[in-house]
């Protein structure tokens, strides 16, 4: 799929900006703090209905403005598709898909497929637990609509739960309450540690086979899903653990404390590895660059085209090995790249469609480069 165009009125530091897109690579370069990312944010924002940074809507409009619009043209498969959004201060968003106002923002998700890489996501091995889940359900939420579900009920019925751990007491009466929970958490807690199952299962190959061969067969990578709980015995340990998670007012069992496990065997050693806690840098880069690229393969299978990549200054954190293996997997996949400078760009002869300098919240298109703009 591809984006082919975006308008943005008073979001971030744009006051009005139009902009067409090359269906291959295109490249924003500028200083620090001009709005770069803003841009890719914008599209990230108007294809899942939320900031790849997390910040609220009204962080995102304008400074001193009451509300931002954006628009957002791309083509899936073939098919038009129009994506309006009007973010406002105190309200809750409007969007509409080709004119058609949508009551749920649910309905966006799903709908255009995108993939962020930013120098975070280069974190992803060696940071805690809860970033690994959230690239589980960032994933399994933009490919299953159903995963989506249980999980917005899930975490809805977790807060509940916890909120009653605070207060209860031992009584017949507050622990009847507790059942009702439990039942509602362990009927979706089972479908999201299913789904994630699944999901890793499915992804685990093909990052082994990025990782083989980013390490040129010198290393392979093993990844596994590490549910807190297993989906037969959820019932069981819940119940187990409840005297516990009374004493200590919060929920301990369920998939809200799943990992997903990064295992690498030395082929010359035969030693094997947790890269969590023991890898190195570079073996913690590669396996998350494995796992952003395999994400990509993921997608293309089950949407059957190409999600669109968005790479927020990521290749000056790339050595170039990593980096002319990324460039090289991407050649089908329109790419948005943002970064400070195109010297490096220039000396590896990377491929760029289209060049777009951004300086104070305004972007124009470069049409031919000279050593000016180069260096
Ligand atoms: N709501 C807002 N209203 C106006 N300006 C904003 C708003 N939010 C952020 N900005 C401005 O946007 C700019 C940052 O933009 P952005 O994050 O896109 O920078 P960048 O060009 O990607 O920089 P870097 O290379 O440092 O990542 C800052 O100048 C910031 O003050």
């Amino acid at each position: 799929m591809i984006v082919k165009s975006l308008a943005l009125s008073d979001f971030r530091n744009y006051d009005l900006q139009e902009l067409s897109f090359h269906h291959g690579i295109n490249i924003f370069y500028g200083d620090n703090a001009q709005g770069k990312t803003n841009i890719l944010e914008g599209i990230y924002l108007c294809m899942t209905n939320k900031s790849y940074r997390g910040s609220h809507d009204r962080e995102m409009i304008r400074f001193g403005k009451e509300d931002a619009h954006l628009r957002l043209e791309a083509e899936k498969k073939g098919i038009p598709y129009r994506v309006d959004m009007h973010l406002k201060k105190s309200k809750t968003k409007g969007i509409a898909i080709n004119g058609v106002p949508i009551r749920r923002s649910s309905e966006l998700i799903g709908l255009l497929n995108v993939v962020f890489f930013s120098p975070e996501d280069l974190q992803v091995i060696k940071n805690g637990p809860g970033e690994r889940r959230r690239f589980l359900d960032m994933e399994l939420c933009q490919l299953d609509k159903v995963y989506l579900h249980f999980l917005t009920h899930y975490n809805k019925c977790l807060t509940q739960r916890n909120a009653l751990l605070k207060e209860i007491d031992l009584s017949k009466d507050a622990q009847a309450m507790l059942d009702v929970w439990d039942a509602q958490l362990i009927q979706h807690g089972k479908k999201i540690v299913q789904l994630r199952e699944a999901f890793v299962g499915e992804i685990a190959p093909v990052i082994a086979q990025i990782y083989h061969s980013l390490t040129g067969g010198r290393e392979q990578l093993a990844v596994s899903y590490e549910p807190n709980v297993s989906a037969d015995r959820f019932d069981e340990i819940l119940f187990l653990n409840r005297e516990r998670e009374i004493r200590q007012k919060t929920t301990l069992t369920g998939p809200h404390r799943d990992d997903i496990r990064f295992r690498v065997q030395n082929m010359a050693t035969g030693q094997t590895t947790d890269i969590r806690t023991f890898g190195s840098q570079g073996q913690q880069r590669s396996a998350a660059l494995a796992l952003k690229l395999a994400e990509i393969e993921i997608v293309k299978r089950k949407v059957n085209d190409t999600p669109v990549l968005l790479l927020d200054d990521v290749l000056s954190e790339l050595d170039s090995s990593r980096q002319n293996y990324l460039l090289d997997s991407i050649h089908d996949i329109q790419t948005f790249i943002t970064c400070t400078g195109l010297e490096e760009f220039v000396r590896h002869r990377f491929h760029m469609d289209q060049i777009y300098h951004v300086e104070r919240g305004v972007v124009t298109r470069v049409n031919s480069l000279n050593s000016e703009t180069i260096f």
